[in-house]
């Protein structure tokens, strides 16, 4: 059977840039650009030239990409030419193969937000497409509301497209712009579109998030005929994002009828770079990743529930869509209160430590974990903490060093000159395996640092100030993320407080410490991700 070929138009340096906190440099369009060019994208839109520095700069020094590299802006203004319109001029002299424009398509934009008639609209958008195939470029007409529009009046919407269509756009892209449409409407106004004579070939979609179906929406319009789907890299996107590639194409490579049925740009070998991509824009945006993320969380393949977790020991398809490594990503057994003696057994042995099946330590274990988390721990976001109670029980936790006493202050003032400085130092007294007693103390020395790094990383840096013999092995760690949630510690409310770490070799770990004062729930959180690295990577 032959496939039909779909291509893949990403638009995350473009409508991701539109996300509310979402400020890409130039470098960054140029790595998230390769990388995309890396997967095998068709389309990369790497933003409006002319319309702000970062954009005209990223075309000025484009990477060199084997995905065609689209300019994106407006159809030309009523009232002057396309070659006179400087807002569309600044777009072609980006120079790209591929322009795309956006126009409007539905009668009450038309009237409302441009303020011009129906057939002025019209004609812009076949001057401003005829303008772009006359310079030889390929040309996508983007028409914002479609759905809408042709809701509210078929005749128009069809008008407006056509005319794109007529005047030689490549593709006609119908937007969902403000991302209310459900997928059976897309089904049936793609389906219409077709009938009424623009090829499905010649038809893209632009889906929006707001009730959760941008990527249903993408897949209900190719079942209906379109050919082109746009989206964003973790669903970047205006207000609550766009169809996410990272979800559409592993669905469209692994799930039928796309499998089968289409060829897109992108080899199946390319899907293992799914997390890796997905978290190289994360690192780029400085957010943390998405754990629920379908396909690339990590909690994607995580099985936390005992019933679960037995299933799966026995065969991942009870509870696997499919293989994780198939993205790149890796099936996760946390343990928590919801786990049993499988959860258990595989966390164990993912720790290297061999238990068997009927030991009485690990029902010990399980109840010390259940018995904890009700006092507000949660191991399942904190599998180092876990590990450490664990060989605790099973009598294999050395007692590298007791932390005898810690001590934070954090002061508020006016410096001389009058300039508001926040400052915090701490102490940390540990004793050895061999009596000795070692201090560390920590205080900001950069004076003209108004405020420091806040009192959990005063204690952080005293902590790992002097560990004696094991000082060499504890260097490289460095905090990641820090979470802290009141909770009900049985009947009293608490502090819990989970910190991310990592080290030079990317190694990740997490521990939780719980307290009424979040300081020192914090100082366990830290004490526990020493403990863990000496333990698991000491030597
Ligand atoms: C649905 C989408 O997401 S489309 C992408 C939207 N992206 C962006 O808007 C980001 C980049 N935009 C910008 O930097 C600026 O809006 C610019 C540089 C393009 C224009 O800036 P300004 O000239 O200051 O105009 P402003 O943003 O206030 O308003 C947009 C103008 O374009 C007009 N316009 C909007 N869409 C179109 C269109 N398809 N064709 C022609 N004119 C249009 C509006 O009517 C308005 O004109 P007016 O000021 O005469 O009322
Ligand atoms: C073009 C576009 O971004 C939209 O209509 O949503």
């Amino acid at each position: 059977m032959t496939r039909e070929r779909l291509y893949l138009y990403d638009t995350t340096l473009r409508d991701g840039q539109q996300t509310q906190g979402v400020q890409f440099s130039t470098q960054d369009k140029q790595r998230i650009a390769k990388a995309l060019d890396g997967l095998g994208i068709d389309y990369i839109e790497g933003g409006w030239p002319g319309a702000n520095p970062t954009d005209s700069a990223f075309f000025e020094a484009a990477p060199e990409t084997r995905a065609k590299m689209a300019a994106f802006g407006m159809t030309k203004r009523a009232g002057r030419s396309a070659e006179n319109d400087e807002v569309l001029a600044a777009v072609m002299n980006a120079g790209t193969g591929t322009v795309c424009l956006v126009g409007k398509s539905h009668v009450y934009h038309v009237e409302t937000a441009l303020g011009i008639t129906l057939a002025e609209n019209t004609e812009n958008i076949r001057a401003s497409i005829a303008h772009l195939v006359a310079q030889g470029r390929e040309a996508l007409f983007d028409a914002e509301h479609f759905f809408d529009g042709y809701k509210a009046n078929p005749e128009y919407a069809l008008e407006a497209i056509r005319a794109a269509h007529e005047a030689g756009a490549r593709w006609v892209v119908l937007c969902d712009t403000n991302g209310g449409t459900l997928p059976h409407e897309i089904a049936r106004i793609v389906g219409e579109v077709i009938a009424a004579g623009i090829p499905g070939t010649h038809l893209g979609i632009h889906t929006h998030d707001d009730t959760g179906n941008a990527v249903a929406n993408s897949l209900a319009a190719v079942d209906a005929g379109v050919r082109q789907i746009q989206g964003t890299l973790n669903g970047l996107g205006e207000r609550c994002g766009n169809a996410n590639l990272t979800s559409l194409i592993p669905t469209l490579l692994l799930k039928e009828p796309y499998a089968s049925g289409f060829e897109t740009g992108i080899a199946p070998e390319r899907l293992q770079g799914m997390v890796k991509i997905s978290r190289l824009l994360d690192e780029i945006l400085n957010r943390v990743p998405m754990r629920q993320a379908p396909y690339v969380g990590a909690s994607a393949f995580a099985h936390k529930a005992g019933l679960h977790a037995s299933a799966i020991l026995k065969d991942p398809g009870t509870y696997e869509h499919i293989d994780p490594a198939v993205v790149g990503n890796a099936r996760i057994i946390p343990m928590s209160n919801q786990a049993g003696q499988s959860n258990l057994r595989q966390r164990l042995a993912e720790a290297g430590l061999e238990v068997e099946r009927d030991d009485p330590r690990l029902s010990r274990i399980l109840d010390r974990v259940k018995e904890r988390e009700d006092q507000g721990y949660a191991y399942d976001s904190a599998q180092a903490s876990f590990e450490l109670l664990a060989r605790e029980e099973l009598g294999q936790l050395p007692n590298y060093f007791e932390v005898e006493r810690y001590r934070v202050i954090s002061e508020r003032r006016r410096n001389a000159k009058g300039q508001v400085v926040v400052e915090s130092e701490a102490v940390v007294t540990v004793q050895l395996q061999d009596g000795t007693k070692r201090t560390g103390y920590f205080k900001n020395e950069h004076p003209q640092d108004l405020h420091d790094d806040g009192p959990v990383n005063a204690l952080w840096q005293a902590l790992k100030t002097d560990l004696g013999p094991y000082q060499a092995r504890i260097e490289d760690i460095r905090l990641t993320d820090f979470k802290v949630r009141i909770t009900n510690g049985g009947t009293e409310a608490v502090t819990r407080v989970i910190i991310d770490f990592q080290d030079d070799q990317a190694r990740r770990w997490s521990t939780v410490g719980v307290s009424p004062n979040i300081v020192d729930a914090s100082f366990e959180a830290l004490h526990d991700s020493i403990r863990w690295k000496l333990t698991r990577h000491g030597v």
